[in-house]
């Protein structure tokens, strides 16, 4: 039964303190969950905490399940349409005392099917719960229209409807928050994404509908051919012929579609996971790489979603096509022999794609060889002509170029080979098989028709096989490329917390002036497993409102000091506390929440995006008017006021590699006030002041102490 009073909707929600139990049966009840687990237990204050810790907690128990409950927020006028496809997702109902959570299940034709804390499923109008999630908007404005609406004479009948466009009218830049969609992580196991996308449903279907389709073309030849060689063609078997061949098309159409959805739902996933592992690669997996090579791997990711799918497709149907040419074969003079050969044709025409495949590897590999070579002389070019003697300056890339040549003529060789060999050299297998059945018994020329016209069949889907094969072939050597960005969406992050705690106890812990906000001892810290370490004991203390300035040699470790300090990279071993918790318990992400650092100027980057947001990157965006204004404020105070100024657009020019052109000096600013914007107590700043002339630098650091209340210098004496 459809619920229509917003008063029943609360009856219906889960209190903040059965949240995430919530979670634990929307998800098993969507089948996000397989393994059987069970929600943490909430810690005890959950219920007087705010709407921050609330979101922890349910980040939280999720990341326990491995799975994600993204915010996200809709424009006012589209929350009935984003409640529809939002299923499962949680809804933050506000308006009570304390706020509680609907269980959001899916959309069904009737409404949305919603769970009970009582375990049973109701089916709710998505209004209700629009009214609901709206009301807090609303509510400043509704005694307002009302009253309009009786001045201005609008009649009872229509005053409902004439408030809601007001209200859409009024509200119409609003944006409503209170959903958190429960989706599978993007880094869980491709496998699980895949069968969660129903790809192998659909690839089933595809499968079923491409044979029957098949079927329905051999039966279209069989009824041509029988009237063919029987000598008579009545009009009953013409109509049936083309009742055949029209049949055909909607299964055409439905192959096509289906092929699309999967190659939508496919395509989709992959690219996900391909971003998901980009963001998740190292530093380090990054450092040395150029723009070149970054575009080289999107170039092929995009060349192995394509060549996957239509290489995929093409092997499948192909190989369909020819299992039901070798019973065609099976069915004429040369019966199951010469299916087998067929058979055997086929095994060939695999081994020499397999050879095709080997050739590719190497040739793929002397042509990268020699690509990065040429970059590498490229650019000390100028060194070579005055170190080397001139009469052996080709010698290396002469014999590079050999080397290619003699790779590529192989692979050609076996190339042409199987373009030109596949179908045609099965044409004279398959004709060898049947020749001498055409002598000896001329009479069954029916069953010669059958096995001609398996022949024909056969070649055309071998020309398929091969080419979905050699698509195939480019997959593999693409993956290369790729392989490495989807193996990184797999790997275990330390960015979870081990256990939880709330941010409001965290404060609480360093409510004493005296406590320390950040405490190490004995800190180690190596870049590589078996190369020397750049931190051995080392230990600091930081307390509220301490503004230290760090000072060493080149080389000495600060700015690794400075990337552990502000949780971009965890120590080997030693303790290292935040707020009296350790890195694991806190989590990496809420480590960094709480620690800025503004990073050396070669560690630091502007984004080709507006001046504002590389200032409020690290806020929600789209930002408020209020971030703005403080964005301004602060950039004045840092000395940056005659760029904005200068700017056309102001706060919103476009800087970066193809934008406006900042100065050294103006880079360094831009990254301070990235950082005080971050709004947390404790900020490291690594060299940020090394590039401004006296009177910035006064007016920089003037800023930073009045808006910063503990702090870390890293400069040179
Ligand atoms: N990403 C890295 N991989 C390997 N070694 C590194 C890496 N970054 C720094 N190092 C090494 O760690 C040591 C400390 O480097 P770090 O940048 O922390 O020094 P620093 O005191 O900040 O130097 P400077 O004052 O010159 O910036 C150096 O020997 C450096 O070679």
């Amino acid at each position: 039964m459809i619920q229509q009073g917003n008063s029943d909707l609360y009856t219906f929600a889960w209190p903040v303190s059965r949240v995430g139990e919530a979670i634990e049966v929307l998800i098993r009840k969507t089948g996000l969950l397989s393994a059987p687990m069970e929600a943490p237990t909430p810690p005890e204050n959950l219920e007087q905490t705010d709407e921050e810790g609330l979101g922890h907690w349910i980040e939280f128990v999720a990341g326990r399940f491995d799975i994600e409950a993204e915010p996200v927020e809709s424009p006012y006028t589209e929350v009935e349409q984003m409640l529809r496809h939002a299923g499962p997702a949680l809804i933050r109902l506000s308006g009570r005392e304390t706020p509680c959570f609907l269980a959001l299940l899916r959309n069904r034709w009737r409404g949305i099917s919603i769970i009970t804390p009582e375990l049973s499923v109701r089916t709710v109008s998505p209004q209700v719960i629009r009214e609901a999630l709206t009301a807090e908007l609303e509510g400043p404005l509704t005694q307002w229209i009302d009253q309009l609406l009786i001045e201005a004479g609008i009649p009872e009948p229509r005053r409902s409807r004439v408030k809601t466009s007001v209200l859409k009218e009024q509200l119409s830049e609003s944006r409503v928050r209170g959903c958190r969609l429960l989706r599978l992580s993007p880094g869980a196991g491709f496998r699980t994404h895949i069968c969660r996308a129903r790809v192998p449903h659909h690839l089933f279907i595809l499968i079923g509908v491409h044979s029957i389709r098949q079927m329905l073309m051999f039966l279209g030849w069989w009824i041509i051919g029988k009237g063919v060689l029987q000598g008579y063609f009545d009009q009953a078997w013409l109509l049936a012929w083309a009742l055949i061949l029209f049949t055909a098309i909607p299964f055409h159409l439905l192959e096509t579609w289906i092929q699309s959805i999967i190659s939508l739902g496919a395509g989709t996933l992959f690219k996900q996971r391909l971003l998901y592992g980009t963001l998740r690669l190292e530093p380090e997996e990054v450092r040395h790489q150029g723009a070149g090579q970054f575009l080289g791997r999107v170039m092929e990711s995009e060349a192995l979603e394509s060549m996957a799918l239509e290489g995929g497709f093409t092997t499948v149907l192909s190989v369909i096509q020819l299992f039901m040419a070798a019973i065609i074969l099976s069915m004429g003079v040369g019966e199951w022999p010469h299916s087998l050969s067929l058979l055997a044709w086929m095994t060939v025409i695999f081994l020499i794609c397999w050879r095709y495949y080997q050739h590719n590897q190497n040739w793929t590999e002397a042509s990268r060889e020699m690509t990065n070579d040429l970059v590498e002389k490229m650019v000390g070019h100028r060194t070579r002509l005055a170190q080397e003697d001139d009469r052996r300056w080709h010698d290396e890339e002469d014999r590079a170029l050999n080397h290619y040549l003699k790779l590529s003529e192989r692979l050609d060789r076996v190339g042409m080979i199987l373009s030109a060999c596949a179908s045609r050299g099965w044409l004279i297998v398959g004709l060898a098989g049947i020749a001498y059945s055409f002598v000896s018994s001329p009479d069954s020329q029916a069953k010669l028709a059958v096995t001609l016209g398996g022949i024909i069949f056969a070649s055309q889907s071998l020309t398929s096989f091969v080419g979905g094969l050699l698509s195939l072939v480019g997959v593999r050597t693409a993956w290369d490329q790729a392989g490495p960005l989807f193996r990184a969406a797999a790997r275990p992050g330390n960015s979870k917390s081990l256990s939880f705690i709330l941010p409001s106890e965290l404060d609480k812990n360093t409510d004493d002036d005296n406590a320390p906000i950040l405490l190490s001892r004995d800190i180690a810290f190596r870049y590589h497993d078996y190369g020397r370490p750049v931190l051995r004991k080392c230990s600091l203390k930081i307390c509220k409102g301490d503004c230290l300035l760090l000072e060493g040699p080149s080389g000495g470790g600060k700015s690794t000091l400075a990337a552990l300090l502000a949780g971009l990279r965890v120590p080997e071993s030693g303790l290292h506390l935040l707020r009296g918790v350790d890195w694991q318990t806190i989590g990496i992400q809420e480590w960094r929440k709480r620690v800025v650092a503004a990073p050396q100027f070669h560690e630091n980057h502007v984004l080709t995006e507006t001046f504002s947001f590389n200032l409020l990157m690290g806020r929600r965006w789209p930002p408020t008017r209020e971030a703005l204004e403080e964005a301004q404020i602060i950039c004045r105070e840092l000395g940056l006021g005659d760029l904005l100024d200068r700017m056309p657009a102001g706060l919103q020019q476009t800087v970066g590699e193809s934008g406006w052109q900042l100065s050294h000096g103006e880079r360094s600013r831009l990254y301070i006030a990235r950082a005080l914007l971050q709004k947390t107590d404790f900020i490291v700043l690594d060299e940020s002041f090394a590039a401004l002339d006296p009177e910035n630098l006064h007016k920089a650091m003037g800023c930073v102490l009045r808006r910063t209340k503990t702090l870390l210098v890293i400069a040179h004496p």
